[in-house]
């Protein structure tokens, strides 16, 4: 491994130490792979809630014979929190509250990529994920990580709150306009695709191939829980309230989330500018790519790149902002790793810094 070729050569590397919890899941083990070659970091543990005790290697056939770690159980974890720096949590909703608290306490850095502390609002949570509220007290103090947006609060962060996969996609693509007051923040509209790994490794029916395969359904309309956390963060970007409809479909592919969001533009304004806008705002930013192609899925699988392009429909005056990102990496564990690499000051691309695969 990386690791330890730089040992060898007598480099004197910072190594720090984190756990996952939830490492048995699609989001836990997309990171597992990424920190594996993390030249910085130190796996010190990886817990599950159902498979403890096992080598992971016999959950995930790909790792065997080269990583071999069994999984403590979920339980363990609050005994090992004097191994670690930081701890990742890749848990369903609702599961952070007390471990995170208990993190923190014990001076741990926390990394959650589930959606706990994403709500500034606790009733808002308590309304939209239907479950009680016990982080309360930590809401305040969490970031919102979406890196681009909020680079310099995630490295002072002792608690970073991930971002969800659609809004990642679907904030990348309307910052911009947000930002410059360009769109009526009243007519947006996001269309977003997701592949089945969206829904994690534990579902069952709906993602069992006769449900999802030769099908392609809208669901969770009017009511899906990131509606509230984009129009959250719209609202703070555009420093007026955004309400939106947000519409997610179930697509019969393993990853890839494709968001085409439509809003009224408040002026007038060719493509080319918008384009040239667009590049002005993300240039410097390495994993934000903004094309003249329409976006796709396949450019970004198993990448960190959120891939975007921007028309305007001169006959109706609306903007039409196409972005593609994997759900599993910046829409999740890529978008951890590179929070992570800012809270320890790594260069943010270190573990991350590769082209996507195809085909
Ligand atoms: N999948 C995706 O594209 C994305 C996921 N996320 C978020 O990441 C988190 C994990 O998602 P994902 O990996 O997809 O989900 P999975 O269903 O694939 O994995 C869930 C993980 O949580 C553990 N778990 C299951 N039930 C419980 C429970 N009752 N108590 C404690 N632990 C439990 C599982 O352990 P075990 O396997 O051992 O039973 C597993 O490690 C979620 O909060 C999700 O919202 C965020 C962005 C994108
Ligand atoms: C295809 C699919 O089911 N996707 C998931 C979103 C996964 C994700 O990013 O969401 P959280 O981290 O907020 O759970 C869903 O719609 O619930």
């Amino acid at each position: 491994m990386i690791k330890e070729n730089i040992k060898k050569k007598g480099v004197d590397i910072k190594v720090k130490k984190v756990g996952i919890l939830g490492a048995t899941g699609y989001a836990g083990q997309q990171l597992l792979w990424l920190l594996r070659n993390h030249p910085n970091v130190e796996i010190e543990f990886i817990a599950s809630y159902s498979h403890g005790g096992q080598d992971f290697s016999r959950i995930y056939g790909n790792y065997f014979g080269e990583f071999t770690k069994v999984c403590i159980p979920n339980t363990d974890v609050k005994e090992r929190l004097g191994d670690i720096d930081l701890l990742f949590i890749a848990l369903p909703h609702g599961k952070a509250f007390e471990i995170t608290q208990m993190a923190l306490d014990r001076g741990v850095r926390v990394v959650d990529l589930g959606a706990d502390f994403r709500l500034d609002d606790s009733e808002k949570y308590e309304e939209w994920y239907g479950k009680t509220c016990d982080g309360k007290k930590n809401l305040s103090e969490a970031v919102y990580g979406l890196t681009e947006l909020n680079r310099e609060k995630i490295r002072e962060s002792r608690l970073v709150a991930n971002p969800g996969c659609y809004p990642t996609a679907s904030l990348l693509a309307l910052i911009p306009l947000l930002k410059r007051g360009l769109i009526q923040s009243n007519s947006i509209i996001i269309d977003a695709k997701s592949g089945v790994s969206g829904a994690g490794r534990g579902s069952v029916t709906q993602t069992l191939m006769c449900e999802c395969s030769e099908t392609i359904k809208a669901y969770a309309v009017t009511t899906h829980r990131h509606t509230p956390e984009i129009e959250q963060e719209a609202s703070k970007v555009a420093n007026e309230e955004v309400k939106l409809t947000f519409t997610p479909h179930l697509v019969p592919m393993n990853r890839g989330i494709l968001s085409v969001i439509y809003g009224d533009l408040k002026r007038e304004i060719d493509d080319e500018s918008l384009r040239k806008l667009y590049e002005k705002e993300y240039s410097g930013e390495k994993f934000i790519r903004i094309k003249e192609e329409l976006p796709e899925t396949r450019w970004v699988k198993g990448g960190n790149y959120c891939d975007i392009s921007v028309k305007v429909d001169k006959r109706t005056g609306r903007v039409i902002v196409v972005s593609a990102i994997d759900n599993l990496v910046k829409g999740a564990a890529g978008q951890a790793v590179q929070n992570m690499n800012l809270m320890f000051g790594f260069e943010e691309a270190t573990a991350i810094d590769f082209i996507s695969i195809f085909p």
